[in-house]
């Protein structure tokens, strides 16, 4: 039977799914990275006691990993690994094979992606010499957006730069892609068709507008910190700032980075976390205030997106905050009204995937739905497709 390991190494956790033909058989994630790392199977299982030690940060985290899926699973006879690589560049639009090329290629691209892109390359150099018949693919974030119109891949910034790939590229595509694959079934195929926005809401934070299910415009830009504010990082920020922190505060460039991508957003304005359970379930002021001004942001990024498309036909929320947090929904809902927009708040509550009113009753006012991502399954299905197109010998 020909089975596909998919990896996930996203900003804060490492995620696998193991796929034998279109079924997931087995599925899990890596938590709590660089603190006390943990691995968690979706069966329940939990191995806490010494899976990896604290201090051996992403790499090791990656090793303790694939030493434990050589033994559970061996990985020698999977028809191909696929990894979420967050940066395709200009270049890499689709999943593809990763040879020696690819790989450089896809280096010189991790300063763009600071949070993912080096953690996911150093898992394909370990597999590489660990099992170097293995074929490996990367499904990229960035290639949902390569659709794009180029007026929203532009900067305002001299002609030149765009020309040497200092462009909007947009992420979270493999989440988009797997909410694009199932909206007609949700909204009905004529929303489904039109004017949609989706609010990928979990460690990182985008939305995406999508027309005729592709992707027309989204809020994140060169690199995954522009946009939504998130878990650690700033989201849209005047470039002002940045330019006084390096020339008036004296930091240098690695503190503002550092600033930027992990010490701001929830975290930053609360001062106590960059998980949404903690400062939801917290009477702290400065965590009610991270809390409303989140709110504040995606209802100005809804209102970006809802004016480029000219009207809304639905509404998505997805990732862990979108598909948990029915408190986020429900306060971001009720300043949306002018839109149209009516909440069934009991199936709000319940997470249901429609949780608009017009469901039930006559259909009125944009669908607003709850849709689970499935980035690894996304992977799954583009992994096969890229062995199959490329030749490899699959299936085993
Ligand atoms: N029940 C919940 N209520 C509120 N927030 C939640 C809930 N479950 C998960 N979250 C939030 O989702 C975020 C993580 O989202 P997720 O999509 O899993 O992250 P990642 O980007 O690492 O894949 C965290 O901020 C977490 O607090
Ligand atoms: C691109 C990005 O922000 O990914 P994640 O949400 O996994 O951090
Ligand atoms: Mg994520």
């Amino acid at each position: 039977m020909s089975r596909v390991l998919v990896l996930n190494a996203g900003s804060a956790t490492l995620k696998f799914g193991l796929y034998e033909q279109d079924a997931c058989r087995l599925r899990g994630l890596v938590d709590r990275i660089g603190d006390a790392p943990a691995l968690r199977l979706h069966s329940g299982e939990v191995d806490t006691a010494g899976f990896a030690p604290a201090e051996v940060g992403h790499a090791g985290v990656a090793e303790a990993l694939l030493d434990w899926l050589d033994d559970c699973i061996g990985l020698d006879d999977l028809a191909g690994v696929g990894h979420r690589v967050v940066h395709g560049g200009t270049e890499l639009a689709e999943p593809v094979r990763l040879d020696a090329d690819r790989l450089t290629y896809l280096t010189g691209l991790e300063p763009l992606a600071p949070l993912h892109q080096p953690h996911a390359l150093a898992i394909v150099r370990d597999l590489l010499a660990r099992h170097p018949e293995l074929p490996q693919v990367a499904c990229f974030d960035t290639a949902f957006h390569r659709t794009q119109p180029r007026l929203r891949q532009l900067f305002a910034l001299p002609r030149r730069l765009a020309d040497e790939g200092v462009l909007r590229y947009g992420f979270h595509g493999l989440s988009y892609a797997h909410v694009a694959r199932r909206l007609a079934e949700v909204v009905g195929p004529a929303s489904a068709q039109g004017r949609v926005v989706v609010a990928h809401l979990g460690q990182g934070c985008s939305l995406c507008a999508l027309e005729a299910g592709r992707s027309v415009a989204t809020s994140m830009g060169f690199t995954a910190l522009d946009g939504m504010m998130m878990g650690s990082r700033c989201g849209r920020l005047d470039p002002g700032v940045v330019l006084y922190l390096l020339r008036e505060r004296g930091m240098s460039v690695d503190e503002v980075e550092r600033l930027l991508y992990h010490d701001s957003g929830l975290l930053g304005v609360s001062g106590l976390s960059a998980d949404m359970r903690d400062l939801l379930g917290s009477h702290d002021a400065h965590a009610a205030e991270a809390v409303a001004l989140f709110i504040d942001r995606l209802i100005g990024e809804i209102g970006t997106l809802v004016a480029l498309l000219g009207g809304l036909d639905a509404l998505v929320f997805t990732g862990g905050i979108g598909e948990h947090a029915a408190e986020i929904r429900q306060r971001t809902l009720h300043r949306l009204g002018w839109l149209g927009i009516t909440l069934d708040a009991p199936a709000n509550a319940r997470h249901d995937l429609r949780i608009d009113r017009g469901h039930s009753s006559v259909p009125r006012g944009p669908a607003v739905a709850v849709i689970p991502t499935d980035e690894e399954g996304e992977m799954a299905l583009g992994t096969r497709a890229c062995l199959a197109r490329e030749g490899a010998s699959f299936p085993r």
